[in-house]
């Protein structure tokens, strides 16, 4: 699932793109999108002096802005995703640990 992430790039600095569908197709090479994916790619962009078509072409693939107002949320909830994705092993491990404590416990009552 993490997988998700690298194919999104963050440009300008707030405004994000996934392209996914695009890193075959792209005439750079999916490679260098890759290396410019999950932070802001703007400089990366703006380097390899993008034609103006170009920069047209990237509209299609543009999904939200950060909202700049709370670090953890866009307007199309891409860090909600991201966030939930994050947070589910460590909500599995404070499960297991209580489960584990109340069967530990339960067992060491049962003894005495
Ligand atoms: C949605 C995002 C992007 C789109 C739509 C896009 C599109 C294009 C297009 C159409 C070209 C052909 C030349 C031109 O028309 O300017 C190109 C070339 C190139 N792109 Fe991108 N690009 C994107 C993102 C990036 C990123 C993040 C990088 C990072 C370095 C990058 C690096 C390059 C390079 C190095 C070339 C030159 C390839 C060459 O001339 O051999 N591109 N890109």
């Amino acid at each position: 699932m993490p997988l998700y992430l690298l194919h999104i790039f963050f440009h300008l600095p707030t405004q994000v793109y996934d392209v996914t569908q695009y890193l075959d197709d792209h005439p750079g090479g999916d490679d260098v999108i890759l290396d410019a994916t999950g932070r802001d790619a703007t400089e990366d962009f703006e380097d390899a002096g993008h034609s103006k078509s170009a920069r047209e072409l990237m509209e299609k693939y543009y999904i939200g802005e950060f909202d700049t107002s709370s670090p953890i949320s866009t307007k199309k909830g891409f860090s909600e995703k991201f966030m939930q994705l994050k947070n589910k092993p460590y909500l599995s491990f404070s499960v297991a640990v209580v489960g584990i404590s109340v069967v530990v416990g339960f067992l060491y009552l049962r003894k005495k």
